[in-house]
């Protein structure tokens, strides 16, 4: 009877669920998109009931597809977005308050106040982490803050704090098994990546409840058996990792220096550091990566907070578009932007700037500018974002970047990816599998499991799909920079009415 890996992938806009085979091969997939909530500009929330329930009917269609019994499922590995927060009341499972997402910039005063207290070195020490709204902190802070008698309960021990993988797992057993993995933790700006612990002093900065925390395992253990009342038989879940670190694993960059870009809602470029952390001069955080059983490796990442977002815009909200992928044709059609620059900082801006009141802007306009010329800028600002992470990588690591490896979502647009190489001045390869964050959970899942035998097994099943080669020369590179730059500037600061 073939058995299968599961991967739960519970991205910001979709829950997937995908069955792998030993090769890596996706055998299944199933995958429905959930509701954005936008109750004020800048907040960002998700239903977790709606997280939960999309979850769960992904993980039987993927089944069903391709008609897999549950004991044909070897073990699950989960994904997940990271940082969002999610509060539950531990008797009746139900969540207290939406959960709030990673871009929500609604804490971005309460990170002003951090640094005011003189908070930021000690943060950055104990965590890796920059501090900024995106991480989960303070938003479990808001949540205790906002909700009447909150903050009571989680003392008294009734609260329960997870980011999605926690809440996914809770679900998973019937409120039997409350954890997370390191990778997730690592997000939460309380755990210390140094001595693996949930850190007190930050905790007490929060005032916030050690009891309502998971307990933190290493991403690939076994942290419980499903309940059969969900999946039809008790099966496994036996990996856990925050999307990105996920696909740096599923991309096979076990090695320090190996790279891999994921260009999804956002792009999200880490560096695999090994067993030391490396801490960054350059607006880059330090987090902890997916290990294979008993081995806590560090990475170094530069995270875009809107990437593949600023397509969905162009679709959702500008109507430019019908589809992602008709940006690629769209590009193709001009020669270039005609001299315009799109800065989506639609929730201020991630690394290397990390500046809460950056807003988009959209520069360089003339009365030539086109709808093809609008896209291909769009387009091209997640390169160009890109392009100022992996500058900053190479300053604190001292690796250069020759190959840069891509998957997520909008890594499928070739136009993108090529000029991606042209702006890097680095190849970039897309390997067969763009899936490679479910890939990755799936395993982390397969190796405490034993479906397979080690990282060498995996290394074999990693294949190119294409190789991007930089085609322009190094004025126009500049040239094509040098706009960019100018453009950022006039997007910093935009919503502060406090700076110049
Ligand atoms: N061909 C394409 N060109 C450009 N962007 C694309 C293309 N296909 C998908 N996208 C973008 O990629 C994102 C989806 O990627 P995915 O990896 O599924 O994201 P997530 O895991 O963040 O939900 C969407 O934001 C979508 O707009
Ligand atoms: O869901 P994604 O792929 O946009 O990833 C979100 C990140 O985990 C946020 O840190």
């Amino acid at each position: 009877m073939e058995k299968y890996m599961m991967a739960l992938d519970q991205g910001t806009t979709s829950s997937r669920c995908i069955l792998f085979d030993r090769k890596g091969n996706i055998c299944s997939v199933a995958q429905k998109e959930f509701e954005q909530h936008y109750p004020k500009p800048g907040w960002v929330e998700h239903d977790p009931m709606e997280i939960w329930a999309s979850q769960v009917s992904v993980l039987s269609e993927a089944m069903n597809k391709i008609a897999a019994l549950p004991e044909q499922i070897h073990a699950i590995g989960i994904t997940n977005q990271r940082e969002t927060t999610i509060i539950w009341d531990k008797k009746t499972g139900r969540p207290i308050y939406p959960a709030i997402v990673w871009q929500c910039r609604r804490t971005s005063e309460r990170i002003d106040r951090l640094r005011a207290d003189g908070m930021t070195q000690k943060v950055r020490e104990k965590t890796g982490l920059v501090p900024d709204a995106y991480f989960s902190a303070t938003k479990i802070e808001w949540i205790l803050d906002q909700v009447p008698g909150a903050r009571k309960r989680a003392q008294e021990g009734e609260l329960l704090f997870g980011t999605v993988d926690c809440w996914l797992v809770w679900k998973l057993t019937g409120g039997a098994v409350h954890a997370t993995d390191y990778t997730n933790a690592s997000r939460t700006m309380l755990f210390n990546i140094h001595t693996l612990e949930w850190d007190k002093e930050l905790l007490e900065y929060f005032n916030i409840p050690q009891s309502m925390l998971p307990k933190v395992l290493p991403s690939s253990c076994i942290y419980g058996k499903t309940d059969p009342e969900v999946t039809g038989g008790a099966i496994p879940i036996a990996g856990i990792a925050g999307d990105q670190q996920a696909a740096l694993f599923g991309q096979c960059c076990f090695e320090p220096g190996d790279v891999k870009n994921t260009y999804g809602t956002g792009c999200f470029l880490l560096m695999n550091t090994g067993s030391e952390p490396v801490s960054s001069d350059h607006g880059l955080v330090t987090t902890i990566a997916a290990g294979s059983p008993g081995e806590v490796q560090y990475a170094l990442e530069g995270s875009v907070f809107v990437a593949g977002a600023t397509i969905q815009w162009l679709r959702d909200e500008l109507w430019m578009i019908r589809n992602a992928s008709e940006t690629e044709s769209l590009c193709q059609s001009v020669e270039d932007t005609a001299g315009s620059y799109l800065v989506p900082a639609f929730t201020g801006l991630g690394a290397p700037y990390w500046n809460q009141y950056a807003r988009g802007t959209f520069v360089g306009l003339t009365r030539g500018v086109s709808r093809a010329h609008f896209v291909r800028a769009a387009v091209e600002s997640l390169a160009y974002q890109v392009h100022d992470v992996l500058e900053a990588m190479e300053q604190d690591s001292g690796y250069t970047i020759e190959i840069l490896k891509a998957d997520g979502g909008a890594s499928a647009n070739n136009f993108l990816l090529q000029f991606q190489a042209d702006i890097l001045d680095a190849q970039v390869d897309r390997p067969g599998c763009i899936e490679t964050t479910a890939l990755g959970a799936a395993y982390l899942a397969g190796l405490a499991t034993g479906y397979w035998k080690d990282k060498e097994e995996i290394r074999a099943n990693w294949q190119l799909q294409r190789s991007f080669i930089p085609s322009i020369g190094e004025t126009k590179r500049k040239q094509k920079l040098k706009g960019w730059k100018k453009a950022i500037r006039c997007a910093l600061f935009w919503a502060n009415d406090e700076e110049e």
